[in-house]
């Protein structure tokens, strides 16, 4: 099926502020990298996964990392970079010169460890259907103002038309290596495919998927756990 996961985990976590890189931080005892690996391979469809690791751990991450992999599938890990774009474009190099048959590509942030399987699953079946790029994402829940440089309200978007956007994002692998190669810049993966004109298609994400950033976001993380859904 050819299908590989990058993940960038190269952050440095600061506003989380717990004195590690975010990807090693512990919840419930197990690195945040640690469970959103095992979420990927737990969806059945991905076989590869390759880690952008903070540059100072790359040992680390490889030695944790390397028993995760299922038969005949493997972890592979190499230092990131300086910006998320940069960790995912040196691993989509990575994974396009190392896995064989690479035909869809998903990238997932660690810092979005309790994402369920049945979303990666999701993504992956929608990229084979024949979409180029599909993203996972979420009805807003406040109202969203635009506001202007000094902070006033210019207006007020239509939320009807507004969604979250989470990862995994999955691409066909030209498509992905088209958008790393353009020289433009974006927050998500998905933001550079749609400035070459490619449509991007959405399926359900879900509120487990959030991005662990700040301490009130692990402590939601732990409270998970407790409840059984992580
Ligand atoms: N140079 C970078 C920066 C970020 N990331 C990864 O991109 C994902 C989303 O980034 P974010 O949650 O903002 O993480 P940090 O950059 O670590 O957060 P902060 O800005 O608080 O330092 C994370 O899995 C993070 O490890 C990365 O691989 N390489
Ligand atoms: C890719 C992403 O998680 C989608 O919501 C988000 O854009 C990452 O943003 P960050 O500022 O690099 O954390």
């Amino acid at each position: 099926m050819g299908v590989v996961a990058l993940v960038p985990a190269a952050g440095r976590g600061e506003r989380l502020g717990f004195g590690m890189p975010k990807a090693l931080v512990p919840v419930g005892g197990v690195p945040l990298l640690v469970r959103a690996i095992r979420g990927l391979f737990e969806s059945g469809r991905v076989r590869h996964v390759v880690v952008a690791a903070p540059p100072s751990d790359v040992d680390q991450v490889r030695t944790v990392t390397a028993p995760l992999a299922p038969a005949g599938g493997a972890v592979h890990v190499l230092a990131g970079g300086a910006e998320r774009s940069d960790s995912v474009r040196l691993a989509l190099e990575h994974a396009l010169a190392e896995v064989p048959d690479v035909r869809v590509v998903l990238v997932h942030d660690a810092a979005r460890a309790f994402t369920p399987p049945t979303v990666v699953r999701d993504v992956v079946d929608a990229v084979l259907a024949g979409h180029p790029a599909v993203i996972p994402v979420l009805p807003v829940a406040d109202t969203v103002k635009r506001v202007d440089t000094k902070g006033v309200v210019v207006d007020t978007p239509d939320r009807s038309l507004l969604r979250v956007v989470q990862t995994p994002q999955g691409f066909d692998a030209a498509t992905l290596r088209a958008a790393h190669e353009s020289g433009l810049h974006a927050t998500d993966d998905a933001g550079l495919v749609e400035r070459l004109g490619v449509p991007v298609v959405t399926v359900t994400g879900h509120q487990d998927a959030m991005k662990v950033t700040t301490p009130f976001d692990l402590a939601v993380a732990e409270a998970l756990l407790v409840g059984g859904t992580g």
